[in-house]
């Protein structure tokens, strides 16, 4: 669960190029809820992002995660509540590294000094059954570079590490912007199984029509710092491609 509570984040205050990027925000991410957030360039959606994650500060507000108020804590601290992945599929692993070092990583940086994980073989075990699930064939390449494999690959991977650090919170910054047609889908299509199967709270944004309809059981429009629709559950089912069309603007 995130819960915002009258958040807002001023950058440059006071110089005369000072931005209101958020203006009191209120949002209550449910446990399980999958939110969507569109709107136009610079509508405050990857500021609102990055204050959840803890990259930034708010100016003011409270904001809650899992029921504990997080309001302090840097983004190293909230990371064993959430993973992120991002727009450049580089971000989210080691490329040289092989697949099962970038997951051993990813485990050791969540688990921290549980150093049975590099040697355990139940743990090598549990990652290539996980990463079978992906249907990429990638289950029998455990020991190849991370920097071999294409962006959609790469970004499947980083999904799935993401889910066996235990982490209970997604965030997706436009994660198939750098990905063609056919890798994207893949990658969409994971988040949401993952996100399913694990009972996740996610939080993604998109620039794309077509994955605002598709994934997600709620969406919000953001434009200058504010949220100005907010439609979930039935509603957003009954929602057509043409009048979402109309919350990128
Ligand atoms: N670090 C920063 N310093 C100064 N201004 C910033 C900073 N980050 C964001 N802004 C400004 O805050 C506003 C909101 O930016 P933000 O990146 O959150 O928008 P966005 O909706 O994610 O845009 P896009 O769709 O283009 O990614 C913009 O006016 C932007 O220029």
């Amino acid at each position: 669960m995130i819960e915002l509570q009258h958040v807002s984040k001023t950058f440059n205050k006071g110089r005369a190029t000072e931005v209101n990027a958020l203006n009191d925000i209120n949002l209550l991410v449910k446990k399980g809820e999958y939110l969507v957030i569109v709107g136009a360039n610079g509508s405050g959606k990857s500021t609102l992002l990055n204050i959840i994650a803890g990259n930034i500060k708010v100016s003011a507000g409270e904001i809650k995660i899992e029921g504990e108020d997080v309001h302090n804590y840097a983004d190293y601290q909230r990371s064993k509540w959430i993973a992120r992945v991002f727009q450049n599929p580089l971000s989210g692993t080691a490329s040289g590294l092989s697949i099962i070092d970038n997951f051993r990583l990813s485990a050791i940086r969540t688990q921290g000094k549980n150093l049975t994980i590099g040697v355990n073989a139940s743990f090598t075990k549990q990652v290539k059954e996980k990463i079978a699930t992906l249907e990429m064939g990638l289950e029998d390449k455990l020991n190849q570079q991370m920097g071999t494999l294409s962006g959609g690959q790469r970004q499947a991977l980083t999904l799935l590490m993401s889910v066996m650090d235990d982490c209970r919170i997604l965030l997706l910054d436009e994660p198939t912007a750098a990905l063609d047609p056919r890798s994207a889908n893949i990658v969409m299509q994971t988040a949401d199984k993952l996100v399913k199967d694990f009972g996740l709270t996610a939080v993604l944004i998109t620039h794309n029509l077509k994955d605002a309809y598709t994934y997600g059981n709620r969406v919000i429009q953001m434009a200058d710092g504010k949220i100005i629709r907010d439609v979930a559950g039935e509603n957003k089912l009954t929602l057509s491609q043409a009048e979402l069309f109309e919350w990128f603007s």
